[in-house]
C-alpha cells in the first residue's frame, strides 16, 4: 500500500520490475508495464514527465512501442496532439527513416513526412533512455522534418550507457536515474 506522500522515485521502486538477462544475456531489463498498469502510477509519471516542458511544445511524440503509452496520455493531458514514431515498415505513407543501434540490437525508426509541419515544437517521450540510440534517431527524424525538439522526457535513465551525453544540447528530463 503506497503512503500518501510517496515520491515518484518511491513509486517507481515499488512498481517497476528488473528482469535479468532479458532480452539477451547480460541485459538487466527495466520493465515499467506494472507502472503503466497502476492507476496512480500512470497518472503520476505522465504528469511529472510533461511538467518541466509546460507551454514549450505543440505536439507530443511517442516512440514505438512503450513511448506510445506515455505520449498518448501526455498529449491528452496537455490538450496537444500525438505523433507516432514507428519501427520500419509500419507507416503507410511517405516517411523519413533513420537507422540506429540500441542496448540490445539495431533498428530503424520512421516518421510520416507530413504528420508534423515545419516549425512544430516537439516533446519526445519514451520509457527508458539507455544508449540514446532510439531517442537520437527520433531527434534526427524531427529535425529532418523541419521541427524543433523542445525536449525529451523519459521515465528511467540508465546511467553509464551514454544516453545523456549523446543528447548533449537538448533538454532531457528523467524521472529517475538508475
Ligand atoms: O537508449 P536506447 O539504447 O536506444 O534504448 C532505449 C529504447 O529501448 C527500448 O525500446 P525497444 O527498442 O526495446 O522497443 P519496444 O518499446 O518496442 O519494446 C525502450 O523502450 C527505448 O525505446
Ligand atoms: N535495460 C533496459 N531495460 C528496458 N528497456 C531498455 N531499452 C534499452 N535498454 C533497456
Amino acid at each position: 500500500m503506497p503512503k500518501a506522500s510517496e515520491t515518484v522515485t518511491e513509486l517507481l521502486d515499488r512498481l517497476s520490475v528488473v528482469v535479468p538477462d532479458y532480452p539477451q544475456p547480460g541485459i538487466s531489463f527495466k520493465d515499467l508495464t506494472p507502472v503503466f498498469a497502476d492507476p496512480t502510477g500512470l497518472r503520476r509519471i505522465v504528469d511529472e514527465i510533461v511538467a518541466p516542458f509546460a507551454g514549450d511544445f505543440d505536439v507530443v511524440a511517442g516512440l514505438e512501442a512503450r513511448g506510445f503509452v506515455l505520449a498518448a496520455a501526455g498529449a491528452y493531458a496537455t490538450g496537444t496532439g500525438m505523433v507516432t514514431v514507428r519501427k520500419k515498415g509500419k507507416l503507410p505513407r511517405e516517411v523519413h527513416s533513420e537507422d540506429y543501434s540500441l542496448e540490445y540490437g539495431t533498428a530503424t525508426l520512421e516518421l510520416h513526412r507530413d504528420d508534423v509541419a515545419p516549425g512544430t515544437r516537439v516533446l519526445i517521450l519514451d520509457d527508458v533512455l539507455a544508449t540514446g540510440g532510439t531517442v537520437g534517431s527520433a531527434v534526427r527524424l524531427f529535425e529532418r522534418a523541419g521541427c524543433t525538439v523542445a525536449g525529451i522526457g523519459v521515465v528511467l535513465e540508465l546511467a553509464g550507457l551514454g544516453g545523456r551525453e549523446r543528447l548533449a544540447g537538448y533538454r532531457v528530463h528523467a524521472l529517475q536515474k538508475v
